[in-house]
């Protein structure tokens, strides 16, 4: 199975832009890509990066190919499912918790019958699709809004079987400044250690739970 990590090479992580400087999201972007791309290598996948611009491969796991596409997220996924003789696996590169074993729990998914899901979904908490097995050559993504609904009526719409993975590991990608509060209880890898450096900690002091830099 075919796998590949898009990623937003330029300005990632706009959303986190009232903690972290332009340079700090950059560095914490490329430390969650590094993190998938071992997790998927760890699950038996050999990755391709999808970036929009190109990448210091120095800095990626070794043999790490890089496609460069700058057209926007959908479009450049959707060429390569045009492309792809085999089944696709698409992982964002924001999913710092993921793990070899949810990776296998989604690949692995099956619609009623037994076989292999054609379309296997791992969705987003608010709704969007943090992973996706493509095996109908017909399914095309469409990202952004409530994508993992338009991705299920999408595979509905072409006759394909779906199956949703629900994953909390899967299912935490780090968008907005309070998803770090998920890294720092849950995750143990690479992004935890640098939300600790750059001096993030929980912050429950008001009851709830909240995150503040030191
Ligand atoms: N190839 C490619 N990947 C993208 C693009 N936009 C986002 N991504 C990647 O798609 C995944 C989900 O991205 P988002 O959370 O929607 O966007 P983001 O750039 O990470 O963050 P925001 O700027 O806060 O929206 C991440 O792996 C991004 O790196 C794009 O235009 N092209
Ligand atoms: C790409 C997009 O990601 P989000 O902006 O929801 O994190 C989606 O999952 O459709």
């Amino acid at each position: 199975m075919r796998s590949i990590v898009p990623f937003a090479a330029t300005e990632p992580k706009s959303r986190l832009d009232s903690v972290l400087t332009t340079d700090e999201r950059a560095a914490f972007a490329r430390v969650m890509l590094r993190s998938v791309l071992s997790t998927l290598r760890d699950a038996g996948h050999k990755p391709t990066v999808l970036a929009t611009a190109p990448l210091d491969e120095t800095t990626l796991p070794a043999e790490t190919p890089v496609v460069v596409d700058d057209q926007p997220l959908t479009a450049a996924v959707n060429d390569q499912l045009a492309a792809a003789e085999s089944p696709t696996l698409i992982v964002m590169a924001d999913l710092p918790l993921a793990t070899p074993d949810t990776i296998g729990r989604l690949t692995a998914a099956s619609d009623d019958a037994g076989d292999d899901a054609d379309i296997a979904i791992a969705p987003g908490l608010g709704g969007g699709t943090n992973a996706l097995v493509v095996r109908d050559p017909a399914f095309r993504v469409d990202y952004h809004g409530a994508s993992y609904l338009d991705h299920r009526a999408a595979a509905v719409d072409c006759g394909a079987t779906v199956q949703t993975v629900d994953s909390r590991q899967l299912a935490t990608d780090i968008d907005e400044p309070s998803d770090f509060a998920e890294v720092l209880i849950h995750g143990d890898g690479a992004a935890r250690v640098w939300l600790d450096d750059a001096g993030f900690e929980l912050d429950t002091s008001g009851g709830r739970v909240g995150v503040r830099r030191r």
